[in-house]
């Protein structure tokens, strides 16, 4: 039988992936062509939707995200069907995908939103973990309850929000960068972030403009098996989970070892006896574990070896494209996304991506750019949508105004984040100026220039000044005539630009 013999039903628009992403584009073609047949395939038995979506500034946005069972979509749009399985084949030429229970559906457009998943240092579980679902989690934190020691590989959101969050748990953190946070951060901020690792946390969390994320879902068994997998976690993911080790105290070890570098030469030698033994033959005791024997060791490129229950690889994400690659010829990004263009069109005829899975490939606009986050799967799936409908409809549309500028609402250690456009001078070499204003716990704000305009701004604390800011980016008025005005504090700068 070829794929064509066993054709289950066509449908005009099959999207492929239950996270932010794919549920956002369902919902939008189901609602711009209300007769035309949409299909959702995915792997988890839930779907993530958006909810309370708020727009707080032009394109700065929240909203809450909620796991849902996928009857809540299908009651909302009587046009669509959601198939409960995962695509493990497609055929391009033929316009057909197959899934893991053997069915085959035809599609007129496809859109692809299969997430990503962590990039792992190395594949060896239970002692190297990753975190992206509901389901890693629980098993990181199921690890977690019997664990003295864990080593943290990584210097990005996640890493962060792990070493801020566990407890009662020694924490080695292996830090390849000088400063801490490098996807986010410039050494300012990371300086101005650092006391808050060693102080107490607050009894009760600071009011955040934050997304927040829902990790509350039936326990009725239907979570996703291990080998399906499931949506990416998103803000607020540790919330209900408590991240506790075994020794449960509250005073815990969090060592920062700023040296600890190491990245191509590391080495997790993991329970196997014989590389046990071997390995300990070199082993040079440190943090008074000489007495101790551990399941896995961490050998750094600094010549370190530590001993620990399990290693937390937070090591960045690999776009889930393998099953759409066999046979096609999708053109692949530098860091493994399926390309597309400003139409979310992939280079295969009728297939379009969103999300983790695919990289941005039109020419950005000089204030955007791409970060595999939860607010642009959402900004990409309804824009894919939008596009599908529109070609169906042979329309034409133009890229949306939220590619415009870049901005990610968040909070690491307890503090709201706002980054808007090149806030890290991301592209711009040496040909811009920083302004700073620091009050130590309290705020960072920093703000980007070029050319007497501001292209970027980095926001810690409650600074209440992200409208303004994005304004003043957007806007591109030139700043010079307000020199350091700008971030005076005795200024209300709203004022000044009303
Ligand atoms: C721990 C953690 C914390 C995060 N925190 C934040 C944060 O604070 N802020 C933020 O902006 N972003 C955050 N992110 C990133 C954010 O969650 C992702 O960028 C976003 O969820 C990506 O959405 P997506 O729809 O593209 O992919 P996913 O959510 O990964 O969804 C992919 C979907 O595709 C399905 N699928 C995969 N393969 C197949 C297949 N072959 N067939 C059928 N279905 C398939 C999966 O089951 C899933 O439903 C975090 C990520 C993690 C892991
Ligand atoms: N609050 C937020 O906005 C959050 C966002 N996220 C998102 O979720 C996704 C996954 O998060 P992360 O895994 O933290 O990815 P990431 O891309 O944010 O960070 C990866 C980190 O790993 C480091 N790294 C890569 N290879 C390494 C190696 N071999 N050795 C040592 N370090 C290495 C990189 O330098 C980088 O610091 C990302 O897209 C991230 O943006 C995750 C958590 C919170």
């Amino acid at each position: 039988f070829t794929m064509a013999d066993k054709i289950e039903k066509t449908f005009k628009f099959v999207v492929v992936g239950g996270g932010i992403a794919g549920v956002t584009c369902v919902e939008q073609l189901s609602y711009s062509l209300q007769s035309a047949d949409v299909a959702l395939i995915t792997a988890s038995p839930h779907i993530k939707a958006v909810t309370n979506y708020k727009q707080v500034a032009k394109v700065l946005e929240e909203f809450d995200v909620e796991e849902q069972p996928t009857s809540v979509l299908e009651e909302k749009f009587p046009n669509l069907t959601v198939i409960h399985s995962a695509v493990n084949t497609l055929n391009t030429r033929s316009h057909l995908v197959e899934t893991a229970d053997g069915k085959v559906y035809g599609y007129e457009k496809l859109c692809i939103c299969s997430g990503a998943r962590p990039k792992l240092l190395i594949q060896d579980k239970p002692y190297v973990l990753g975190i992206r679902d509901t389901d890693s989690a629980q098993e990181f934190q199921k690890q977690l309850t019997k664990a003295r020691k864990i080593v943290v590989v990584g210097n990005g959101g996640i890493a962060l929000e792990l070493v801020y969050e566990v407890e009662g748990c020694e924490v080695i953190w292996a830090v390849k960068d000088k400063t801490i946070g490098n996807t986010f951060f410039d050494a300012g901020a990371a300086q101005f972030l650092i006391p808050s690792l060693g102080a107490d946390k607050p009894e009760r969390e600071a009011a955040c403009k934050r997304t927040r994320y829902t990790t509350d879902y039936p326990t009725d068994g239907r979570g996703s098996g291990p080998t399906e997998p499931g949506s990416a976690l998103g803000p607020d993911w540790h919330r209900g989970l408590v991240l506790k080790g075994a020794e449960w105290v509250r005073t815990f070890a969090k060592l920062l070892f700023w040296n600890l570098i190491l990245k191509r030469d590391m080495f997790i030698s993991v329970g196997n006896k014989t590389l046990l033994t071997l390995f300990k033959k070199n082993f040079s005791p440190c943090c008074g574990q000489a007495s101790r024997t551990w399941p896995v060791y961490v050998l750094l490129t600094n010549g370190k070896t530590f001993g620990c229950d399990f290693v937390v690889s937070a090591t960045g994400v690999i776009p889930n494209t393998e099953p759409f690659l066999r046979g096609n010829n999708f053109a692949l990004a530098d860091d493994g996304g399926l390309r597309v263009d400003d139409h979310m069109v992939t280079s295969e005829p009728d297939v379009y991506a969103a999300g983790d899975v695919c990289t941005a490939c039109w020419d950005h606009s000089p204030l955007w750019q791409q970060m595999r986050l939860w607010t642009q799967a959402r900004q990409m799936g309804w824009h894919a949508g939008r596009c599908m409908a529109a070609c169906a409809l042979s329309e034409t549309i133009e890229l949306d105004f939220c590619f415009e500028l870049f901005s990610h609402i968040t909070k690491f250690f307890n503090y709201k984040v706002f980054l808007l456009g090149k806030f890290n001078a991301q592209g711009l070499g040496s040909d811009y100026e920083l302004l700073l204003r620091y009050t130590k716990g309290e705020e960072y704000v920093k703000v980007v220039l070029q050319g007497g305009r501001m292209v970027g701004a980095v926001l810690i604390g409650e600074t209440d000044l992200e409208e303004t800011f994005e304004n003043l980016i957007l806007n591109q008025m030139d700043l010079t005539p307000y020199g350091e005005d700008l971030l005076n504090p005795n200024i209300d700068i709203e004022d000044y630009f009303d």
